[in-house]
C-alpha cells in the first residue's frame, strides 16, 4: 500500500478525541470506526519499528479523509438528518461487469429513475486497490475478500449518491439478496436476480444503514457536505425543482435565470 505521512496532529487528535502520545492511542480510546481500526493496526506495526516517543500517524490519504469526515462534529447532525424524516441519502455502486454491458447499465439507470430516486452525485472511476480495500475493510478476513477487491478494481464502476424517501431500504429491496442464486430464486426480477453473475459479481452495491451511507459517501465523495445538502439543496429535490441531465445522468437544480 502507498502511505503518506500526515503532519496535521490537531486533526488526528480531533478524530480520536484524545492526545496522541506514545502508546496512549492503542490503550485509551477504542477506535470509533472501521477505518480507525485499520489506522491503529498500521500504527502498531510501525511503532514497533520506530523509537520515536511521539506517534505520528501514517495512513492512506483516502482512509484519513474518510475517518476525519466521519468523526467531524457535524456527523451526529448528518446522521439524524439521514435517518429518514424527508429525503434520505444512500450510496449505490454499479459494479464493473455491468458498466461493460451497455444494455444492463441502461436497465439499471431506468430502474433508478422509475423508482423515483434523485441522482444527487455520480462518479465513474476505476477503483484503486487502496480504495476498494478501505471500502470493504469489514470483509478483510473473509474468504472472498481478495476476489472481491480484485473484481472491484477490474474495470469502471459507477458510484452514486441517491436521494429518495426511505432510499436505503428501497434501493436494497430493488437490488435483492447479496447471493445471486438466492436472488434468482427468491427475487428473480431484482437487479441482482436479473444481472448478477456470481456472489462476487452481484451487479450493484447499496448502503445498508444511515451510518454506512455516511461512511461510504465520505469515501467516494470526500468533498460532499451532507449537512450543506440538507440545508441548501434538499428542498429543491422535495419540491421537484430539479431536472435529470441526460448526458451526465445527474439531477440538477433548476436555476431561475
Ligand atoms: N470457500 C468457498 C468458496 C466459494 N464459496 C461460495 O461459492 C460461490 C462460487 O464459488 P466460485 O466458483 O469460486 O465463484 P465463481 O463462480 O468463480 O464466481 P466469483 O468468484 O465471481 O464469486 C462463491 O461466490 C461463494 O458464495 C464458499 O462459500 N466458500
Ligand atoms: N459468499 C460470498 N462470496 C463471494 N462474494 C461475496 C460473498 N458475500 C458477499 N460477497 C461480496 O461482498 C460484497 C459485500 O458483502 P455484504 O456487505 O455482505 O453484502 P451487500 O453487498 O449485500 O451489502 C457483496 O456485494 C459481494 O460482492
Amino acid at each position: 500500500m502507498n502511505f503518506e505521512i500526515l503532519g496535521e496532529r490537531s486533526l488526528i487528535t480531533k478524530f480520536f478525541g484524545t492526545q496522541i502520545q506514545g502508546r496512549q492511542l492503542e490503550e485509551k480510546k477504542k477506535p470509533v470506526c472501521e477505518q480507525a481500526e485499520v489506522i491503529v493496526q498500521q500504527n502498531k506495526h510501525m511503532s514497533n519499528n520506530s523509537d520515536k516517543s511521539e506517534l505520528w500517524l501514517r495512513m492512506n490519504t483516502t482512509v484519513f479523509e474518510t475517518a476525519v469526515s466521519w468523526k467531524h462534529e457535524s456527523y451526529e447532525i448528518a446522521m439524524q438528518r439521514n435517518v429518514n424524516k424527508s429525503l434520505q441519502l444512500t450510496m449505490a455502486i454499479i459494479k464493473p461487469h455491468i458498466t461493460k454491458a451497455p444494455h444492463a447499465l441502461k436497465k439499471i439507470h431506468d430502474i433508478i429513475i422509475t423508482n423515483e430516486f434523485y441522482v444527487v452525485k455520480r462518479r465513474i472511476l476505476v477503483m484503486t486497490e487502496d480504495l476498494a480495500s478501505s471500502f470493504y475493510a469489514e470483509h478483510r478476513n473473509k474468504f472472498f475478500y481478495n476476489r472481491l477487491v480484485t473484481f472491484m478494481c477490474s474495470g469502471s464502476s459507477e458510484v452514486y449518491i441517491l436521494a429518495r424517501w426511505d432510499a436505503i431500504k428501497v434501493w436494497r429491496e430493488l437490488m435483492g439478496p447479496t447471493k445471486v442464486y438466492q436472488a434468482q430464486y427468491t427475487a428473480p426480477d431484482s437487479i441482482r436476480g436479473s444481472f448478477g453473475l456470481s456472489d462476487t459479481r452481484n451487479a450493484t452495491h447499496g448502503s445498508d444503514s444511515p451510518e454506512s451511507a455516511l461512511r461510504e459517501i465520505a469515501i467516494f465523495f470526500p468533498n460532499f457536505d451532507v449537512n450543506k445538502w440538507f440545508d441548501e439543496e434538499e428542498k429543491h429535490f422535495i419540491g421537484g425543482n430539479v431536472t435529470l441531465c441526460p448526458e451526465q445522468f445527474v439531477h440538477q437544480i433548476n436555476r431561475v435565470m
